[in-house]
């Protein structure tokens, strides 16, 4: 069983660069932008090309994986998490800042191609960034902590308030600082990283966290609903920390609201 899911990493890293190299040749050349869910939502060629590309060579070598991609779920495939063997996939993470990455379950992959920088999470086994080990940041002090978050791509107007009003509140603890790095997963792996002691967004959607979610546990940190309850990956909504103390007191501050969720029947959506 080990070498199994052994050989499923191996092949996760590999194909990851593969689509890196696709993303870096992709940047030299014109983007044909279109527009998903809103006019913020965007997709390029190349997301649909990387996708289709993990799919094509994971299925060549493990032809009973089943996937759940961004691109794919966009154009009707269902997106059902089952206990079969399921990639998760996100294409480009941070289309709008043509950024990194791609996925899987009890291990995660985050591709950071312009840096070059590979994290890989095992359940049990550890985080790593091009083979050395993560940890999270040890700092217990919120007023001395950095959070991320991101404004996402909803622009319905009762949503934007509650994120304005959150994140006020937030660096109103007052906090040392907020980034964003523009993509749900690298902020993560900046949490694992220790670069930052906390992320949160609502809005995200599986493919963007699930790699980047084992990569902060797996590094030793915590991870919640934004209202301080169990992660639920579907649920579109997340809370990373270095530890239990500093996401609690983000938690306080968080105005939440209920995006529909990742498996919400196709006819509903
Ligand atoms: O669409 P995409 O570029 O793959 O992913 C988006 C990025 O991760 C962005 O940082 C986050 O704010 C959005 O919520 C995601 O949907
Ligand atoms: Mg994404
Ligand atoms: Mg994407």
């Amino acid at each position: 069983m080990a070498e199994q899911w052994q050989d499923v990493l191996d092949h996760a890293v590999a194909v990851a660069q593969k689509a890196g190299k696709v993303v870096r040749e992709a940047l030299q050349s014109d983007r044909k932008v279109s527009t998903k869910s809103s006019s913020i939502d965007l997709v390029t060629q190349t997301d649909q090309k990387v996708e289709q590309l993990i799919i094509q060579s994971v299925k060549e070598t493990f032809p009973a994986h089943r996937f759940i991609g961004e691109e794919s779920v966009a154009a009707g495939e269902p997106c059902d998490l089952t206990d079969e063997p399921t990639w998760i996939i996100d294409p480009i993470d941070g289309t709008t800042n043509f950024f990194p990455l791609a996925f899987l379950l009890i291990m995660g992959v985050v591709y950071s191609c312009l840096e070059d920088k590979m994290f890989v999470a095992r359940r049990g086994k550890g985080a790593f960034c091009n083979g050395k080990q993560l940890r999270v940041s040890d700092q217990k002090d919120i007023h001395c902590s950095i959070v991320a978050t991101e404004f996402g791509s909803n622009r319905d107007g009762g949503a934007v308030e509650k994120i304005f009003s959150s994140l006020r509140k937030v660096v109103c603890l007052p906090v040392h600082g907020v980034r964003g790095a523009g993509s749900a997963a690298i902020n993560l792996c900046l949490v694992a990283s220790g670069c930052v002691e906390a992320y949160y967004e609502i809005g995200v959607h599986v493919w963007d966290v699930a790699a980047g979610a084992l990569m902060v546990t797996e590094a030793g940190g915590v991870l919640m609903d934004v209202e301080g309850g169990a992660l639920d990956m579907m649920s579109r909504r997340i809370l990373a920390a270095n530890n239990r103390h500093i996401a609690e007191q983000i938690v306080g501050q968080i105005q939440a609201f209920t995006p529909q969720r990742d498996d919400a029947p196709p006819q509903q959506q």
